[in-house]
């Protein structure tokens, strides 16, 4: 499956010097979205997860799907003030900006072991912030797993206490 292919890519979004990778191109395309849930989850199969942990708003694309086909728990992350119970906040960097994001404080049972999913991987700011996060919970993060990566941006240096498998990768802009 040619997924690199099947990615558009809108140069200046969501401001100028940004070529976005834009995943509704798969998403709109049932044989490819299988493909990319089936390899994604593929990838955990032997890590004895409890839970898959997706940061707000492709992460839950990514997420809950390869959580339902592995048959585990799914824990949403958050942009702050979404979400209704006790929370835990950490704020982070992205490509484009800064931001913070929230769990709920019981969304993690201390041990569980988690692999947060998402679809892309940048400067890893958004995925350093929610693996703290599930950590701060008492969970374990077993894997980071993404669709796509810029290997230009470096998240790897920024998550390299963690196992990262990715899916498609673009090594220039
Ligand atoms: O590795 P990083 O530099 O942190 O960048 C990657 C993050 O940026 C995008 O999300 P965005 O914050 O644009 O939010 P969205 O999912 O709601 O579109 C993407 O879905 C990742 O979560
Ligand atoms: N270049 C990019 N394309 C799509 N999503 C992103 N999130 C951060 N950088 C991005």
């Amino acid at each position: 499956m040619d997924l690199k292919g099947m990615i558009r890519e809108i140069q200046d979004f969501p401001k100028e010097g940004i070529n976005f990778k834009d995943i509704t191109t798969i998403l709109k395309d049932g044989a490819a979205f299988t493909y990319v849930i089936d390899k994604l989850a593929a990838q955990l199969e032997d890590l004895e997860v409890d839970v898959i942990v997706g940061p707000e708003a492709r992460g839950f694309i990514v997420g809950t799907p390869v959580a339902y086909k592995l048959g585990k728990a799914f824990v949403p992350i958050r942009k702050p003030g979404k979400l209704p119970a006790e929370t835990v906040k950490y704020e982070y960097e992205l490509e484009y900006g800064t931001d913070a994001l929230e769990v709920h404080k019981d969304a993690i049972k201390p041990g569980q072991r988690v692999a947060i999913l998402d679809d892309l991987l940048a400067t890893g700011g958004t995925v350093l912030a929610t693996a703290k996060l599930i950590e701060e919970l008492g969970g374990t993060v077993v894997s980071l797993n993404f669709l796509i990566e810029l290997t230009f941006l470096r998240g790897r240096e920024t998550l390299k206490d963690y196992q990262v498998k990715t899916l498609v990768s673009y090594n220039e802009e």
